[in-house]
């Protein structure tokens, strides 16, 4: 029997790809409607105006990386991966950046040259937001229509609660914390910061489930971790607009280990790769904060990138989301996840039973 051609399209946001592009970078992201909800007509201007203020601070962090973002050389590893994941299709992954190349239309021309039995959009965000999995989505729907991609379609829009996602972020993070402790004085406590990107308030009060989406992906990872007594915090990181932002902040999260005398040990739980605001922002600014500030010990938990159990996780949400037709997490033409305010109705089942939260050391 002939193995199914399965087009798996992995979304993720972009990043520059040398100096030049960062700005232009820049200027994508800002007009995006999902990222600044600002009238149609002022847009434009607007996105440039924060957008020029962001080079200078943005082109000091990717120089750091050597002056361009490693996202797309990570997700093609991630892309590659995959397919070797799924022995049982003939797999082949495409990319899907939002804000800079390759592109939806590039991709989606790819994906219709290819000539796909089925197409699997699978975004590289666990947690769903308008402002990234529901931006991706619409952006691809307009460029699948545009380039004539007509093939039978999967959707799935998050996995933030799946069972095997979990194990796979608790495994990397078991791992990191014993590395920690291990590198600790017995008598300094360690936390656990689950550190999520932020997103300004206005948002969430909109009805995005990503805040939601992002506490409940952390209970399950406690869950699936089953290490009693651990010390965590939820906190969210990249402030990226003068508006009010979902709190506690990272740098707060800090300032509060510092006050309590405690070690931390943060865990990236919204990427599923290592970028700008992991190896600049958590790696050197927050590490700078947490010395100033004398937290007695900095860690970071790595990201996914392709970690076998991690991707092994993702093959398991591709084999059961193509097994269940579009049914499984579907927008169905929605722009918002199905959740809306809660839970998905597939990611509920996984979540039954969620651990209490276990109580912050005094
Ligand atoms: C209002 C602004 C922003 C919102 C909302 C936002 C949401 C959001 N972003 C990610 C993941 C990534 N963001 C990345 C870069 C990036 N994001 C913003 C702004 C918002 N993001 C900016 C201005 C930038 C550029 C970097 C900078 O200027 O500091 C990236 C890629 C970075 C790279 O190095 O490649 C990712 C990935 C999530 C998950 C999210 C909401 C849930
Ligand atoms: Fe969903
Ligand atoms: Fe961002």
């Amino acid at each position: 029997m002939e193995k199914p051609r399965v087009a798996i399209v992995l979304f993720n946001l972009g990043g520059p790809d040398s100096p030049a592009a960062i700005k232009p970078f820049l200027v994508n992201l800002f007009t995006d409607p999902a990222i600044l909800r600002v009238p149609r007509l002022i847009r434009p201007l607007l996105a440039r105006i924060i957008a020029r203020a962001r080079v200078k601070p943005a082109t000091a962090n990717y120089a750091i990386l050597g002056g361009r973002s490693p996202l797309l050389e990570l997700t093609e590893q991630q892309a590659r991966a995959l397919e070797a994941a799924l022995p049982e299709w003939d797999a082949r992954c495409f990319i899907a950046m939002r804000y800079w190349h390759p592109f939806s239309r590039e991709a989606a021309r790819a994906v219709r040259d290819w000539g796909p039995d089925r197409v699997l959009l699978l975004p590289l965000y666990p947690q769903y937001s308008t402002t990234t999995t529901g931006s991706s989505l619409s952006a691809w729907r307009e460029a699948a229509a545009s380039v004539g991609l007509v093939a039978p379609v999967t959707t799935l829009c998050c996995y933030y609660a799946d069972g095997a996602y979990a194990a796979a972020i608790a495994a990397l993070v078991s791992r990191a914390y014993a590395e920690a402790r291990a590198a600790l004085p017995p008598e300094i406590g360690l936390r656990v910061l689950f550190s999520a990107h932020g997103l300004p308030e206005t948002i969430i009060k909109a009805g995005d489930p990503y805040q939601h989406q992002v506490e409940r992906s952390v209970a399950q990872v406690l869950r699936a971790w089953g290490a009693p007594g651990i010390d965590w915090q939820v906190c969210y990181q990249s402030r990226a607009t003068p508006q009010r932002w979902i709190g506690p902040s990272t740098e707060e999260a800090i300032e509060r280990a510092a006050h309590d005398k405690v070690a931390v040990l943060v865990e990236p739980i919204a990427f599923v790769s290592e970028h700008s605001e992991t190896l600049v922002e958590l790696d050197v600014e927050y590490r700078e904060l947490a010395e100033r500030l004398r937290v007695p010990g900095y860690f970071r938990v790595p990201a996914p990138n392709d970690d076998p159990g991690f991707i092994a996780a993702l093959a398991r949400i591709a084999r059961r989301a193509a097994g269940e037709g579009d049914g499984l997490c579907s927008f169905a033409g929605r722009r918002t996840c199905p959740a809306a305010h809660g839970d998905c109705p597939h990611a509920r089942a996984e979540a039954e039973a969620p651990p209490a939260p276990l109580p912050l050391a005094a």
